[in-house]
């Protein structure tokens, strides 16, 4: 496999290189590399029982942790159902992150039209994409691991959720890690678990954001371990070997050739089969070659199709808002709030910086047979890089409320910026208008960028007192003495001085500048949450308990991302592994078998 992996990436990465060179874009190479990641189960249908114990409905973060956790209990039959298909060998590579949103491996949702926000986007929409492959959003995300700070889970725990505080789920995340990081406190990692945690290309310039948060104040932390909650870190990635580490490289491959565990890829799921008498759910339907099938369940059917497919499984089942399901003309089977939480972070790639040196990733770089060879033999160097994320800090600004260690933003530093790539991809997984790219980013060589990202629950400037667009201003101005500090200046940083087509009005650098700024260009950072909320049966709001039942029916749970009731203070990968984690535990604990 090694072998074909290098002579298939070398030649792909050549192609695509020259392709890049000449300002071309030919998506379909990125798709046609050759299937090596198929699982080994893959039974054919005429080999599928007609009945299963469980039946898990999507292999995303969260659903294949759970299948690969139910299927130790020998005597249990799983079968693990999945719209997409195995990845392919150039999702294995770190750097090309942002390029697999243009390929099948995404559902490609597109987001609703805002008054208020993504103002610069074609036509004022941002591209919402969730992954759809075996190993679900994990096959085309960015890998950044992060957990979230510890008052996150002690506040889920307290909003009626036994089970859910910091030192109960620090069990799961730790489970599920086999880290090799150099800088770490491995009170809170583990070493025997399935899934792989290294440290990614670190470059001068990530050196010397370090050396600018030091200088601020801000210390080098391990931001996962938990202890101080704000600081500066090389990121933690979920890459084994240096290339991308998804979960099903992680959970499933290693247990595929297990008898009891079946998977199916290319498998559709339409419908939850449900009883409307008892309410209780016998087993799901299933689309796949053209033809439709049913499988049953005689225990239960777990959801994990992801923030925005569970809650749309749901609903089609009859379980939704009561007038929403009529509109639609689908019978009511539950009266929940499903979908009614969508929570995400915001995310606003700018400002970027001017540097007189040329350290960011280039095309020089890249195109370098040393670069080249250190990352397909040695798992090494700038390939290895997350798509360009190479540094990531915690602050809480002036103006948070919160009365504990809680930082209210995250800063990620990209070594290069949206033109690093020519605009080929990365400012169109953003989906910013030609205009405001050829305008404001594309015309310098070495700009570098700070990205910062909104830790709370935004509001998509729909907010009357305007906390969460101000907090936002406050990390530009606090980005903009990091770009002060010695380190930087010693490479000539200054913010690059180009304009945001549409806020000329305002002058340059101003408060309202970048409050318009924001409003054009501020995205999604796609850890959409909240859809199927968990919380207490008295809270009107929720949709599952703490155990993930969903509410008035019976063998039906949901884990992934849409139960996780608030948008933590973490990238949402891990967590979806942490949520998979648990809910195997809790679903061995409820049928009797958990040692
Ligand atoms: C571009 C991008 C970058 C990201 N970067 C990071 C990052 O760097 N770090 C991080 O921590 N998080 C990141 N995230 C977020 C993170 O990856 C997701 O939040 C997480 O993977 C979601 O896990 P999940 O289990 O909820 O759902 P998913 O992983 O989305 O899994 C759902 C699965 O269900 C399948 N499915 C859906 N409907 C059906 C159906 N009807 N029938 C059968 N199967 C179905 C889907 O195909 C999919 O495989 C990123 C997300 C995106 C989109």
């Amino acid at each position: 496999e090694n072998i074909a992996f290098l002579e298939t990436a070398y030649n792909h990465l050549s192609q695509i290189y020259e392709n890049y060179l000449n300002k071309r874009i030919d998506y379909a190479h990125l798709v046609t590399w050759k299937d090596l990641s198929q699982p080994g189960n893959m039974m054919p249908l005429t080999s599928t029982f007609n009945q299963y114990d469980f039946i898990i409905v999507g292999s995303g973060s969260a659903g294949s942790v759970i299948a690969s956790r139910l299927s130790e209990i020998s005597n249990w039959r799983i079968l693990l159902l999945e719209a997409g298909k195995g990845e392919n060998l150039w999702s294995r590579v770190p750097l090309a992150a942002s390029t697999m949103c243009f390929t099948p491996y995404t559902w490609n949702y597109v987001g609703e039209y805002q008054h208020n926000v993504s103002l610069g986007l074609e036509q004022h929409r941002p591209l919402w994409p969730r992954g759809t492959a075996l190993g679900g959003t994990s096959v085309i995300n960015f890998m950044i691991y992060t957990r979230g700070n510890k008052w996150d889970f002690e506040r889920w725990a307290a909003q009626g959720n036994p089970g859910w505080s910091y030192k109960d789920v620090l069990k799961y995340y730790m489970k599920s890690k086999h880290s090799k990081l150099t800088f770490a406190d491995y009170n809170y990692h583990g070493t025997n678990g399935y899934w792989s945690t290294e440290d990614v290309y670190q470059s001068e310039l990530v050196r010397r954001f370090i050396e600018a948060g030091v200088e601020l104040g801000l210390p080098r932390i391990d931001y996962n371990a938990n202890i101080e909650s704000f600081g500066v870190s090389t990121i933690q990635a979920n890459l084994k070997k240096g290339q991308r580490y998804t979960v099903a490289r992680a959970f499933l491959h290693p247990v595929r050739q297990r008898p009891n565990l079946h998977i199916l890829t290319s498998a559709f799921v339409s419908k939850i089969l449900i009883d409307p008498n008892t309410k209780s759910v016998y087993g799901v339907e299933y689309e796949k070659g053209g033809r439709v099938y049913k499988v049953k369940a005689s225990k239960e059917v777990i959801l994990s199709a992801g923030t925005f497919n569970s809650a749309q499984l749901l609903m089609l089942a009859g379980i939704g808002p009561k007038e929403h399901l009529q509109e639609l003309g689908i019978p009511l089977l539950q009266d929940l709030p499903v979908g009614r939480n969508l929570q995400d972070h915001l995310t606003f790639p700018a400002p970027s910086f001017l540097i007189d040196r040329e350290l960011s990733l280039s095309t020089s770089l890249l195109l370098n047979y040393t670069s080249i060879r250190d990352f397909l033999l040695h798992g090494k160097g700038p390939y290895t890089s997350l798509g360009g994320a190479e540094g990531i800090g915690y602050i809480k600004t002036e103006l948070s409320e919160d009365t504990k260690d809680v930082p209210d933003i995250e800063l990620l530093f990209i070594d290069g910026s949206l033109n690093t790539d020519y605009g080929l991809f990365s400012r169109r997984w953003m989906n910013i208008r030609d205009d405001i790219y050829n305008t404001a980013t594309c015309n310098y060589d070495q700009p570098i960028h700070m990205i910062i990202r909104l830790c709370m629950a935004t509001k998509y400037f729909t907010d009357p007192e305007q906390h969460d667009i101000n907090t936002l201003v406050a990390s530009i101005r606090y980005i903009q003495r990091l770009a002060r500090t010695k380190p930087f200046q010693e490479i000539g940083s200054r913010l690059n001085p180009n304009r945001i087509p549409g806020c000329e009005l305002h002058v340059f650098d101003s408060d309202n500048y970048w409050r318009c700024a924001l409003r054009s260009i501020g995205i999604p950072f796609h850890h959409s949450v909240g859809t199927v909320k968990m919380g207490p049966s008295d809270d009107p709001t929720s949709v599952v308990n703490h155990e993930l039942q969903v509410y008035g029916v019976k063998g039906l749970r949901v884990a992934d991302c849409s139960v996780i009731h608030f948008a933590v203070g973490a990238h949402t990968n891990a967590v979806a592994v942490m949520v998979g984690e648990k809910a195997a535990d809790i679903i061995k604990e409820n049928w009797g078998k958990l040692t």
